[in-house]
């Protein structure tokens, strides 16, 4: 593995656009999907920053937009979201844009439904994908791999393993929602900054870095492509407060 990486200074130029993961970045890990919660100060500092860099602060997640809407509620409105792992995108100067749902994505939902309610595990249905959750049963999860991969298989999907889960999903990367975003008028001439921590968020930091930019992976040091790293969520939130308070 190759050596540490330092912490992000602690500041974001007039020429950064900052993008941000959700799940296991901006919130601690939760049992479930619902288990997670967005707190008061969090929404409002990234409110604050989003008006310091208007069109500037992106959120890169692989849960849907509209979950995203229900975790910050009204503040949602204010950021630029790219939700379902890329598919869809969604900021306050351009609008919804989000791909054609086809038919075979609601059999393939009722069938991870179905390997669901067999095997106790937590299902989780999104805008352009479904989930299965062994986060509570560990040893289901080369069950949930096989079942999973067979329905990706079936019906043309994607599938997508995460952290203690497996998804069937449409097309699509954290990378080239970053390089889509920064073509948007705000983002143009800027670098972007990327922070994640699962496998899936290496796409957006090797995009970053193509861009000029770099990556910040969060946790554990692994084999990465980012140039820097904080070790958990609280350090994420502390740089945060510091970017917040060296922009005013
Ligand atoms: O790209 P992200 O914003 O990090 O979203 C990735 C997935 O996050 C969620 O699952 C993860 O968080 C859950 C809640 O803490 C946890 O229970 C689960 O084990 C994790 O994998 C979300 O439920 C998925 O839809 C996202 O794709």
């Amino acid at each position: 593995m190759s050596a540490d990486l330092p912490p992000p200074p602690p500041r974001l130029s007039p020429t950064d656009s900052l993008f941000l993961d959700f799940d296991g970045t901006l919130v601690d890990l939760a049992d479930n999907p619902e288990g997670v919660h967005v707190s008061t100060e969090l929404a409002d500092r990234l409110d604050a920053l989003a008006a310091h860099m208007p069109g500037r602060l992106a959120i890169v997640s692989g849960r849907s937009i509209a979950q995203l809407d229900a975790l910050f509620g009204p503040q949602a409105e204010h950021f630029t979201l790219a939700g379902s792992h890329g598919a869809e995108r969604r900021s306050p100067e351009d609008g919804h844009s989000q791909p054609e749902k086809p038919e075979h994505l609601a059999t393939a939902t009722d069938e991870m439904r179905a390997v669901a309610q067999e095997n106790d595990l937590y299902f989780e249905t999104k805008s352009f994908g479904a989930g299965l959750h062994y986060r509570r049963n560990p040893d289901a999860e080369p069950l949930a791999l096989r079942e999973a991969a067979a329905i990706a298989e079936r019906h043309g999907l994607t599938l997508q393993p995460g952290k203690m889960m497996v998804e069937v999903r449409l097309p699509g990367d954290k990378g080239q929602a970053i390089e889509a975003l920064m073509e948007s008028p705000a983002m143009q001439g800027t670098v972007p900054i990327f922070f994640g921590d699962d496998v899936t968020d290496e796409d957006g930091f090797a995009a970053a870095a193509a861009l000029g930019g770099a990556g910040v992976l969060v946790g554990p040091m692994r084999q990465t492509a980012a140039r820097y790293r904080l070790p958990d969520v609280a350090a994420v939130h502390e740089w945060l407060a510091q970017a917040l308070e060296n922009a005013e």
